[in-house]
């Protein structure tokens, strides 16, 4: 990895987080391995070029062993006149198996599911056959339209393409639209209009081609193989060192020596410990590497346009239980999300998300318990100004309610339930540094599909950005593709890799011009 200096690890008191992995981290209570947040696992497929998680274990020597997951979600969702004892569906593993599912819950709409997801494979395919670097590098982008012309022209028409005009195209049914929202909800955190169809094309097929798989050992074992994979080649790994600014000065400019530009030189850690690098890369959220990170006064324009387009995302509350495992019968699946009202789908605490991970992996929890983690969006703003007493009191009222509701799909959650900690938006703004503990960006006004998401290098020289404010957005194989995308651009950037230097200018104006656009 040639990262010279990446932000990464730290917490928002600042004194810097004690784990590797951020979102994709795990804690250990009393006998149980939880997953911080990330827990369904794209990218370790064995084929093709999507399989993101497996080549950047490659990329430093690892392997990690995963267990399939049969199903990749078991949906709850609301009683209608055609269903009238609820919507149930699972997205098995194989395809077929999924589509006659669903399409016994719609028969009317056979043709209708078909077409739509099978757009979804039109997309999946163009991406499964491209080496997926980064597209803001032009000889890259050159050499891939030549390579692979029908792949790229497929992706170029669905760039600026959204999963809900998509849907509409093929489905008529307002329930069954509904299903599609909640299928881009639960990762995109918004409905399918406002979801890129490349994104919804990557999962929604990835998870038949390479299939979900939980990683041994719990999904936090993941960043530990990275970080043992750094340190082998001779990497540091720096723990309890948050940033607390990012250094711009003037400096000799790229290429030129004898020119000055103001660019990125380093950072101050929280300690006052000061460290330069001829590239800083910032794995914090937009909003906090801009306004917090560097100073409002040093913003760069097109971080306050990428404002107008973008807003955050929820945070999310989390329950991380222990439950005994008579309450899940044989059959149980991993992931589910429960859905009770359309009308509050998008609202807070409106989508209930369960994992359960120790049904793949009993190692993760004590004989004779599953562990049991629950979430839901919410907002930090809901849980600010309340004093300790009020705030655990408002945690353990809300754990109550939400358990509650989970008796419909778990009947007995409540009296099983043997260990519970809860944790609010606070709790991930803390943990995880982002800001008002945000799940990532989301549009603000209806998207363009992609073309308004930023890549990887910003408008002050030497500060690249990665993870879910980057191209393509939200997702755990989404920010890991930004990390690609990211090391590419860097790579050539300090001239490690063989790049187009005399096409940069233009070719990243004209992205600049298109993203500013839309
Ligand atoms: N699959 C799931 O169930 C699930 C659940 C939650 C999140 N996710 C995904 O994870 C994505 C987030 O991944 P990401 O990599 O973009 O972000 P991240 O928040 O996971 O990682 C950012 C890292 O930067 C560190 N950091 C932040 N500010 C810092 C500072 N000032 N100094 C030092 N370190 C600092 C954080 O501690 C963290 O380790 C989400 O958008 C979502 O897609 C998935
Ligand atoms: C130059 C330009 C712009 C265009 C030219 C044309 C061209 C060549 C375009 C190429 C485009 C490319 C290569 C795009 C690549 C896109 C990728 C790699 C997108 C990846 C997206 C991955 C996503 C969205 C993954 C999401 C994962 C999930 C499911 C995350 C979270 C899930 C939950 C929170 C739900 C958990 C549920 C439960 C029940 C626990």
């Amino acid at each position: 990895m040639l990262v010279e200096m990446q932000i990464g690890l730290c917490d928002s008191v600042g004194r810097g987080y004690t784990i590797p992995g951020g979102s994709a981290g795990h804690f250990k209570r009393e006998g149980y391995t939880f997953d911080v947040g990330s827990s369904m696992m794209f990218g370790f497929g064995k084929e093709g070029t999507t399989n993101l998680m497996t080549r950047a274990l490659e990329s430093v020597g690892k392997h990690l062993d995963t267990i399939p997951d049969p199903t990749q979600i078991h949906y709850h969702l609301p009683v209608s006149k055609a269903h009238p004892d609820g919507l149930h569906v699972r997205v098995w593993r194989d395809y077929e198996e999924f589509v006659e599912e669903l399409t016994a819950c719609f028969p009317h709409e056979a043709k209708g599911i078909r077409g739509f997801y099978g757009e979804c494979w039109k997309v999946f395919n163009a991406l499964n056959s491209l080496e997926l670097k980064s597209l803001e590098e032009p000889r890259y982008l050159l050499q891939q339209f030549v390579r692979a012309p029908l792949a790229c022209l497929t992706l170029a028409a669905y760039v600026g393409v959204n999963a809900g005009d998509v849907a509409r195209k093929h489905i008529k049914d307002p329930e069954l639209l509904k299903f599609i929202d909640i299928e881009c909800y639960c990762w995109s955190t918004v409905a399918a209009v406002d979801t890129p169809m490349i994104n919804a094309g990557m999962v929604f097929c990835d998870r038949h081609y390479g299939g979900i798989n939980y990683p041994k050992g719990g999904v936090g074992r993941i960043a530990e193989l990275l970080v043992d994979g750094i340190e082998e080649r001779g990497g540091e790994v720096r723990y309890r060192a948050g940033v607390q600014r990012i250094l711009v000065e003037n400096a000799p400019a790229d290429g030129d020596p004898g020119e000055q530009s103001s660019r990125a030189v380093g950072v101050v850690l929280t300690d006052g410990t000061e460290i330069r690098a001829k590239t800083v890369i910032s794995n914090a959220t937009r909003w906090d590497t801009f306004g917090r990170l560097i100073s409002e006064e040093q913003m760069p324009e097109a971080e306050k346009l990428f404002r107008g387009r973008y807003k955050l995302a929820p945070s999310f509350l989390s329950i991380h239980a222990g439950v005994k495992e008579q309450v899940l019968p044989p059959g149980t699946d991993c992931h589910h999300i429960v859905v009770e009202d359309w009308a509050r789908m998008e609202e807070p605490l409106g989508t209930l998300f369960v994992s359960i991970p120790s049904l793949l992996d009993a190692g993760l929890s004590p004989e004779g318990t599953h562990l049991f983690h629950a979430f839901a969006p919410d907002w930090v703003a809901d849980w600010t100004g309340l004093e300790p007493k009020a705030y655990e009191a408002k945690k353990e009222r809300t754990a109550d309610a939400i358990f509650k509701r989970l008796e419909a799909a778990f009947p007995g959650l409540a009296e099983a339930t043997v260990y519970r900690e809860v944790g609010s938006p606070r709790t991930h703004r803390r943990f995880l540094n982002r800001k008002d503990g945000s799940y990532g960006p989301i549009p603000s006004r209806r998207p363009r599909g992609m073309l308004g998401m930023p890549f990887n290098r910003t408008a002050i020289p030497g500060l690249y950005c990665v993870g879910d404010s980057t191209f393509p957005g939200q997702g755990v194989n989404a920010v890991v593709f930004s990390g690609f995308g990211c090391g590419h651009r860097v790579a050539c950037d300090l001239g490690l890799e063989q790049g187009f230097p005399a096409l940069d200018g233009p070719y990243n104006m004209l992205l600049g011009a298109i993203r500013d656009r839309v």
